[in-house]
């Protein structure tokens, strides 16, 4: 099956399926058009696909392999440089497709800055948007651009989508007051717990959207990504998370974003492809 946009990459090193007959469809919007900080976002999923290379596909914890679950790899998006609107536009068609050929698939799309993940949302209409994020992403606008990928949980919030986000420690006054006024939940990564993450999340309504921006975790673990921030979460903590997620509520679509880089071999892209290969572990103990 070909995607209008995409093109071959680096693919994960085990057998992979074809699109129509997989459960996760992996893409990559090499996007960092509006980039705040640190630039190299172009570079993330390529990265990730590399650091992945390091892992294991056992799951100790799990006792799952995940080379034995039926898993996609569509390459990656040709992005439009320096267009939000239109790159986020194009990750929604080929979702759209990919979900007209094999409705059962769960897009997992790696970026690319955060602003790409209104793509996966548009095409896959959750009914909530749960992301874990240094950041509160609820600008109306930003640098001009209402695209920017400091307002992409507000463009979210618009479509009428209930949102929760956690290990925040960056926002400005206007949006937590937006957030107060929209009944938008969210938790500082100081006051981070698991029974917060879980009184939160268990009234949200179904389906779920899980975003990571790579920029929630402490530091330590990512110190590459566009807008970094001291002080985040554990990446047990984010891992327990996911976890009682994807056994309490239908997820439709999953991301990681904001991981940049221009090393093979970066702390963050091995955060990253751990979260990933959890992910769906996490979610093949279901299949
Ligand atoms: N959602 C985000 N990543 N927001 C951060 C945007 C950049 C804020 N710089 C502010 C610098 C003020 N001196
Ligand atoms: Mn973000
Ligand atoms: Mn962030």
């Amino acid at each position: 099956m070909e995607f209008l946009h995409t093109y071959d990459t680096l693919k994960l090193e085990f057998p992979l399926v074809g699109p129509e007959n997989a459960k996760f469809v992996i893409l990559g919007v090499p996007f960092d058009g509006t980039t705040s900080y640190k630039p190299g976002t172009r570079f993330g999923p390529t990265l990730i696909r590399q650091a992945t290379l390091n892992l294991e596909s056992y799951i100790l914890d799990y006792g799952i392999d995940i080379a034995e679950l039926p898993i996609a790899d569509i390459g990656d998006i040709a992005v439009i440089a320096g267009d939000a609107k239109g790159t986020a536009k194009r990750v929604r068609e080929i979702i759209e497709e990919l979900k007209r050929t094999n409705p059962d698939a769960i897009p997992i799309t790696l970026g690319g800055e955060h602003s790409i993940t209104l793509g996966p949302v548009e095409a896959l209409k959750p009914a909530s948007y749960v992301v874990f994020d240094a950041h509160l992403d609820l600008r109306d606008q930003y640098e001009d651009n209402l695209y920017n990928h400091a307002c992409v949980a507000r463009r979210i919030s618009e479509l009428g989508i209930r949102e929760a986000i956690f290990g925040v420690r960056s926002g400005t006054r206007e949006e937590v007051e937006y957030a107060e006024e929209k009944s938008i939940t969210w938790v500082h990564a100081r006051d981070y717990s698991f029974d917060a993450f879980v009184e939160l999340v268990k009234p949200l309504p179904e389906p779920v959207y899980l975003s990571v921006d790579i920029d929630v975790f402490d530091l330590s673990m990512v110190p590459s990504t566009g807008t970094p921030e001291a002080g985040g979460l554990r990446f047990w903590e984010v891992i327990e998370a996911l976890e009682w997620l994807v056994e309490n509520k239908k997820i439709t679509g999953f991301d990681i974003t904001e991981v940049a880089g221009t090393e093979l071999g970066d702390v963050t892209a091995l955060t990253a492809a751990k979260l990933l290969f959890y992910f769906i572990g996490a979610m093949g103990r279901d299949i």
